[in-house]
């Protein structure tokens, strides 16, 4: 298996945040791994260690075997990171130019454009683009060398739905050709439709390793929702297979590790309730649980099944 990242026992700190603490990763050649977690998790410290704009306080990282800077250099990695400035009055397709100019073997004019899906817009001014198209520019500039590992950080930060599935295509298309690709999200659906494997880090720690699904399981469970139709919220948390109690407004919302003995309780309490609805849990409840239960220090969930091998120091 050829490695294209291995992140060893990394920690930084800025002052007394300790932004990156302990993590231990490494990413296969070949995956597309995302790394989820919160604002404030550590997903740009991590990223900008991977690239060699920052440099761990403790631990190493290596990036097809060798430093962050060699393998930058070498041309191994693109980057598409978070608000990443144009030159003004250029055209997209100066950018592509301009980017592949920078690359020992890049790829060719018409496919950069065709990959980032820019073909039309390729002779528009950078300063005239929409958000979206924006950010698919930035995506062209950082696969214009043809990196075997592409680093996106937040790519679809401020895009809306329809540009989103349409940059998401695009990355897609990359990484079917068998490149790397790890992207940061604050997006649990994103990380679950687009990723392998799903690396979920909260305090800079990494808490769960694995596929979407694997992340989802963890709830073990699925959501019982109803109206509470003017009834009171005691006793709820005491029906069986009840893990947790939400209330929004006159609904509450129970996560519950066996949903038809909770829904049988339900109905036998004689209490009132309308609308009642019964949901597998989905990633944003599985993150949720995972980020505010990440449990003590060093606590990781893995996967059989996940590519690489993932633990979290002491
Ligand atoms: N240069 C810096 N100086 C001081 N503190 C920093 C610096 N960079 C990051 N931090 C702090 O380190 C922690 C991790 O930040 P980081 O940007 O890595 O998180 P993130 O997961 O990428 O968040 P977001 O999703 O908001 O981008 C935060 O508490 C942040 O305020």
């Amino acid at each position: 298996m050829t490695e294209a990242v291995r992140l060893t026992d990394v920690s930084k700190s800025f002052g007394a945040v300790r932004a990156v603490d302990g993590i231990n990763l490494t990413i296969a050649a070949g995956e597309t791994v995302a790394l989820l977690g919160p604002n404030g998790a550590g997903k740009s410290t991590t990223i900008n260690m991977m690239l060699g704009l920052t440099r761990p306080g403790r631990g190493t990282v290596e990036v097809f075997g060798t430093s962050p800077d060699r393998a930058v250099q070498g041309g191994n990695v693109g980057a598409m990171l978070q608000d990443a400035g144009f030159v003004p009055n250029a055209t997209v397709r100066d950018l592509v130019e301009l980017a592949r100019a920078l690359y020992p073997a890049p790829l060719p004019t018409p496919q950069i454009l065709r990959t980032a899906g820019l073909t039309e817009l390729a002779d528009r001014r950078l300063d005239k683009l929409s958000g979206g198209e924006a950010q698919r520019a930035r995506f062209a500039f950082a696969l214009a060398g043809d990196p075997r590992l592409l680093v996106l950080d937040e790519p679809t930060a401020a895009m809306d739905v329809v540009t989103r599935q349409s940059f998401w295509a695009a990355m897609r298309r990359y990484s079917a050709a068998g490149h790397t690709v790890l992207f940061a999200t604050h997006y649990l659906e994103e990380a679950d439709d687009y990723a392998d494997r799903v690396v979920v880090v909260a305090q800079g720690r990494i808490v769960a390793d694995g596929t979407g699904a694997d992340i989802r399981s963890l709830t073990g469970g699925r959501t019982v929702t109803f109206d509470l139709a003017g009834e009171g919220t005691a006793g709820l948390d005491r029906l069986p297979g009840v893990r947790a109690v939400e209330v929004r407004g006159d609904r509450a919302n129970l996560r519950s590790d066996d949903s038809d003995a909770t829904v049988a309780a339900l109905v036998h309490s004689g209490r009132s309730f309308r609308n009642l609805e019964v949901s597998a849990a989905g990633l944003q409840e599985a993150f949720l649980a995972l980020t505010a239960e990440s449990g003590p220090a060093g606590t990781t969930t893995s996967f059989a099944a996940a590519g690489g091998t993932t633990t979290t120091g002491a």
